[in-house]
C-alpha cells in the first residue's frame, strides 16, 4: 500500500487592527517620530490633515465610478483597462482596474480620447494626482528628517524629479459572494476570503492610497495571519514600497498586504505609487549603515528593479534577489 504523505493546509488567521493614525497638524518633532515608529513597527499608517480637498478627491472618484459603470466592450477599448488579470504573469483577482503613469503627458492624453474616459477624467485626476504627490514628498520629507539622514529631500527628490516613474492604480472590486457559502451569504465583510487583489508588496518607494467606504484591504504582519484594516475615506492609507525598505537599511518594511472582495457592496481603491527615475540609483545613506548594522541590500537603480519585479509573479519575494550575501 503507497501512503501518501499529507498536504499542509495552509491555514490563516483573520485579526482585525486599527493602524497608526498620523496627524499631519502634529507638531513637527513630534510627528516625524510618529511616521518613523508606524513605518519600522507596521508599515502602514492613515494620514489625517492631509491637505488633499474632499472636492479633488470626490472628483476624481466620481470620473472614476462613471469609468467602471461603462459597458465592457467600451473599457476594454483602454490599452490601460485590466479585468481579472493582474499584470502578465498569469496572477488573477476578483478586480477591475486602470493602471497609468502618473506623468503630466499621459494624463492629458485622455483629453484626446474623451469618447472613452468620462469628459472630465484628465482634469479630476491630475488635480487628484497633484494633491497625492504633494502629500507623498511632505510624508517622505518628515520620513527623512525622523531617521537623521542630513540631506532631508533625499527621498521627496525621488518623486519630484520630472523624470519620476510614478503609476495611479484605479481597482475596482465588484461584489462577489464568499466562495464558501454561496447560497446565503451572511458573512461580515473582514471574514470574505474571495481574494481581489492577491498577496504581496508595493514595489516603489511609497504608496498613497485612498478607498471608499467599503472594507476590503488586509495587510499581514505575521506569517499566516491577515490584518483587515477598516476603512476611512478620509484618511489616506501609507505604506513603504521595497525601495524605502533598501533605502532605510531595512528600518522600514515593506509589508505584504491584499484586497479581498465584499460580498455586497462594490469597493473601489485607489492608489499613487511614488517611484523614481529609471536611472536612479537605489542605496541607502550612509547614516543608516552602522557597524552594528551593516548594509543589507546591494545598489541597483529602479529600471533594474522594475525589470526583475515586472518578470515575477505578484507575491514573490522579489527584494531578496537584492540581499548581501552576508544579511
Ligand atoms: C504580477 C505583477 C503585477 C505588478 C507587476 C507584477 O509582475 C508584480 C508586481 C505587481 C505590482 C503590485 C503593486 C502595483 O499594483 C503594481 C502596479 C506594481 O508596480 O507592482 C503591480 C504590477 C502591475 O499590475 O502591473
Ligand atoms: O485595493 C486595495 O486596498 C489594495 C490595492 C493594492 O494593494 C495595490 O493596488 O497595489
Ligand atoms: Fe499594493
Amino acid at each position: 500500500m503507497v501512503l501518501l504523505s499529507p498536504i499542509p493546509i495552509r491555514t490563516e488567521k483573520i485579526l482585525p487592527i486599527k493602524l497608526p493614525v498620523v496627524d499631519l497638524s502634529t507638531e513637527r518633532s513630534m510627528l516625524t517620530k510618529l511616521i518613523v515608529k508606524a513605518c519600522e513597527e507596521y508599515g502602514f499608517f492613515n494620514v489625517i490633515n492631509h491637505g488633499v480637498s474632499c472636492d479633488t478627491v470626490a472628483k476624481m472618484e466620481e470620473a472614476a465610478f462613471d469609468f467602471f459603470a461603462r459597458p465592457l466592450p467600451q473599457k476594454k477599448q483602454l490599452p490601460i483597462y485590466g479585468c481579472k488579470n493582474i499584470g502578465f504573469n498569469g496572477d488573477m483577482g476578483e478586480i477591475e482596474y486602470l493602471l497609468l503613469s502618473a506623468s503630466p503627458p499621459s494624463i492629458a492624453h485622455f483629453n484626446n480620447i474623451s469618447n472613452v474616459v468620462p469628459s472630465n477624467f484628465s482634469c479630476s485626476v491630475s488635480a487628484y494626482r497633484d494633491g497625492v504627490r504633494e502629500l507623498a514628498c511632505e510624508i517622505l520629507e518628515l520620513m527623512a528628517e525622523g531617521l537623521g539622514v542630513p540631506d532631508r529631500w533625499f527621498l521627496s527628490r525621488l518623486i519630484r524629479d520630472v523624470d519620476s516613474d510614478s503609476v495611479l492604480r484605479f481597482n475596482h472590486y465588484p461584489p462577489t459572494l464568499n466562495k464558501h457559502c454561496k447560497d446565503k451569504d451572511m458573512s461580515p465583510s473582514h471574514t470574505n476570503t474571495n481574494v481581489g487583489f492577491g498577496e504581496h508588496s508595493d514595489p516603489q518607494i511609497l504608496t498613497i492610497l485612498r478607498s471608499n467606504d467599503v472594507g476590503g484591504l488586509q495587510i499581514s504582519l505575521q506569517d499566516g495571519v491577515w490584518n483587515p484594516v477598516p476603512p476611512d475615506p478620509s484618511a489616506f492609507c501609507v505604506n513603504v514600497g521595497d525601495l524605502l525598505q533598501v533605502m532605510t537599511n531595512g528600518r522600514f518594511v515593506s509589508v505584504r498586504h491584499r484586497a479581498v472582495t465584499n460580498s455586497h457592496k462594490s469597493r473601489m481603491s485607489v492608489a499613487y505609487f511614488g517611484g523614481p527615475p529609471l536611472d536612479a540609483c537605489i542605496v541607502a545613506p550612509s547614516v543608516m549603515v552602522t557597524p552594528q548594522r551593516p548594509s543589507l541590500f546591494k545598489p541597483f537603480t529602479w529600471a533594474e528593479y522594475k525589470k526583475v519585479t515586472y518578470s515575477m509573479r505578484l507575491g514573490e519575494r522579489r527584494i531578496d534577489l537584492f540581499r548581501n550575501c552576508t544579511s
